[in-house]
């Protein structure tokens, strides 16, 4: 018995017409010779009865018993499925001639039923045949042996619309035009005397709208000390989403330093990561020039010293205890991790604010899963007496009466960025506590709805996308580096070696023509939205006014504009540059491409 059907699907041209009418005819054929066969069977029967007879009224019975079983047998393999096979009747072999005869009477009328199949299967012919003629055209299921799946036509279905939670949908608005909206410093409720004057002194005498909003905001939530959110609960959790130049970093430097200034025990309670060692470092800046004067210590880890430096400069070992060395920590995630793993000396028990700055950037690379090792070290207590102080932390978990009872000292979120996210995968990884989101883009805004990444585009900027060819590209670039002579020039271009052939050319270039030039800039951003928009923000920055240049090939345009038109921004320009306007040039740039060639072989 076969253990596995197998169909075989015969191609198109199985299923032809004329292969049909093929096929049925064999099978008629077939049937046909099957059918004289049978019918040549069921006359041999009638003799062999008729001789049987004759012979059976001589013989003796063994003989006769052995041939009625003979007769059963060749029964059974004429129609082996049709036909029950029953065990010998036992008064057939008691009784006499009557009862065989009678038997034999049956084997007839089997025969007969015999018959009765053949006309069937001529009917089943003719039905084949007449079924084939109507299925010219289509070929039925059956027939190939495989199940047609259907249904599969398009619907329309109705799109679903997104609903985001109400923190999401209503943010605080904060104003987006700068400088019709600077607020006195001595309007902003909260900042302590000593900082304003601090403030003045590094020459801001206002506060740009998003300080002025997120600072107060952030006071209130340590308006009760350290150690205690408002009437004992955990303060919120605060994103702010406003766009590059806004005066982020101040926004979060000023209230968390005026927290800061009463602390008696140095430990580390604040941990400002982000993304790159060169904006850790801008950070670190700020901070340190607010903490001057505040005894506040500020430790960078972002990999600009030793491991064995950053570590010292950490902690001190002090009769066999260990002291923290550092009130606010910047670093940047490798760096960090690196220090949670292998240094003991570096404790965050007491951590209070955890600062992302550029969180979109810090949650697309969640680097060796930074955050979850920074929660774990929060909760994790070091020391024995940690374990059963009054001030006990317990990782975050749903809100009940009794895990409000005891006090605990809260870790607040307070995440930075250009760009929002209403993504609720990577929100979901932040693990934000009743959030509170400042924002500037608002949610329904003319943009696309579909997209989830909106970047927060400097007012002052004005963007243009210059269409140019590969091998044109550098002539352009010189063309307005030189000829429309913008100054001060910021050059973006997507990998090391692109920017030291364009600072070269540039040189080699302006030596040649015109002399000794101040050179530096010409916008080619990285295509990748998210770097895209952070080097676009290097302009236009602090309620300045600024241009933004994307030269683009042919094959780029149409993918950048949709982009940026999905990114939220204003509208973006084309800006042609026409073939004459480059052909004075030409013939110094080739000059300089050959040395250029030479230079690079030489280097
Ligand atoms: N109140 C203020 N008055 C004058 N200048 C300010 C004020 N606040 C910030 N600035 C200046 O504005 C510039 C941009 O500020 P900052 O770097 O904080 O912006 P940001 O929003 O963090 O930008 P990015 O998202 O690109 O990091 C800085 O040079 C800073 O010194």
């Amino acid at each position: 018995m076969a253990l596995f059907f197998i169909n075989r699907y015969l191609g198109d041209e199985g299923d032809d017409g004329s292969s049909n009418e093929s096929r049925a005819k064999a099978l008629l054929a077939k049937l046909q010779r099957k059918a004289k066969v049978k019918e040549q069977q069921s006359l041999s029967c009638q003799e062999e009865y008729q001789s049987k007879t004759t012979v059976e009224n001589d013989g003796d019975t063994s003989v006769k018993k052995k041939r009625k079983n003979k007769g059963v047998n060749l029964d059974e393999t004429k129609h082996p499925k049709k036909r029950k096979v029953s065990p010998p009747d036992p008064e057939e072999l008691s009784e006499g001639d009557n009862a065989r005869k009678k038997k034999d009477r049956k084997k007839m009328q089997l025969t007969e039923e015999d018959k009765e199949l053949l006309k069937n299967d001529d009917e089943m012919v003719e039905k084949i045949q007449t079924d084939q003629s109507i299925q010219d055209t289509e070929t039925s299921p059956s027939q190939t042996g495989f199940t047609i799946l259907g249904g599969f036509e398009k619907k329309i279905i109705q799109k679903v619309q997104r609903v985001l939670p109400k923190w999401l949908a209503e943010p605080d608005v904060i104003q987006r035009d700068i400088t019709s909206n600077l607020v006195p410093i001595s309007d902003v409720p909260g900042i302590c005397t000593k900082l304003q004057r601090k403030l003045e002194s590094n020459g801001i005498h206002h506060l740009f709208p998003v300080q002025a909003e997120v600072i107060p905001a952030i006071l209130e939530s340590v308006s009760h000390g350290l150690l205690i959110g408002r009437g004992g609960y955990k303060p919120r959790d605060i994103c702010v989403s406003a766009p590059t130049g806004s005066g982020k970093t101040l926004a979060f430097v000023i209230p968390v330093i005026q927290a800061l200034m009463e602390r008696v025990v140095c430990e580390v309670r604040v941990l400002a990561v982000l993304p790159t060692k060169e904006l850790a470092q801008q950070v670190g800046k700020v901070f340190s020039s607010y903490a001057e004067g505040n005894s506040l210590k500020v430790v960078m880890l972002a990999g600009q010293k030793s491991f064995a430096t950053e570590q010292a400069s950490l902690s001190e070992n002090r009769g066999g205890i260990s002291h923290s060395l550092a009130d606010i920590v910047v670093a940047t995630p490798g760096r960090l991790v690196d220090h949670i793993n292998k240094n003991d000396g570096f404790s965050l028990e007491h951590l209070r604010f955890l600062i992302i700055d550029e969180a979109d950037r810090m949650i697309d690379s969640m680097h060796q899963s930074w955050l979850s090792q920074v929660t774990k070290a929060v909760y994790r207590p070091r020391r024995v007496s940690e374990a059963v102080s009054i001030f006990k932390r317990t990782e975050p978990a749903p809100i009940t009466a009794a895990s409000l009872s005891p006090p605990q000292m809260p870790l607040q979120k307070l995440l930075f960025s250009a760009t929002l996210t209403q993504n609720p995968e990577k929100l979901q990884q932040l693990g934000l506590h009743q959030p509170r989101l400042f924002s500037s883009v608002h949610s329904r805004s003319t943009t696309n709805p579909e997209s989830q990444e909106r970047f927060n585009f400097p007012q002052g900027l004005t963007e243009y996308y210059v269409p140019c060819t590969l091998s044109k590209k550098p002539l352009l670039i010189l063309h307005f580096i030189l000829r429309l002579k913008f100054s001060p020039i910021l050059c973006f271009t997507n990998s090391r070696e692109a920017a030291h052939r364009l600072y070269l050319l540039v040189h080699l270039f302006v030596k040649t023509k015109d002399g000794p030039f101040n050179v530096c800039n010409v916008l080619l951003p990285f295509y990748s939205t998210t770097f895209c928009w952070h080097r676009v923000g290097r302009t236009a920055r602090a309620g300045k006014s600024g241009l933004a240049f994307t030269f683009l090939l042919g094959v780029q345009e149409n993918k950048f504009i949709q982009m940026v038109k999905d990114a939220g921004s204003p509208g973006i320009h084309k800006q042609i540059v026409k073939p004459g306007n480059l052909k004075s040039m030409e013939p110094c740039y080739q000059q300089t491409l050959l040395e250029l060639g030479n230079t690079i072989k030489v280097v």
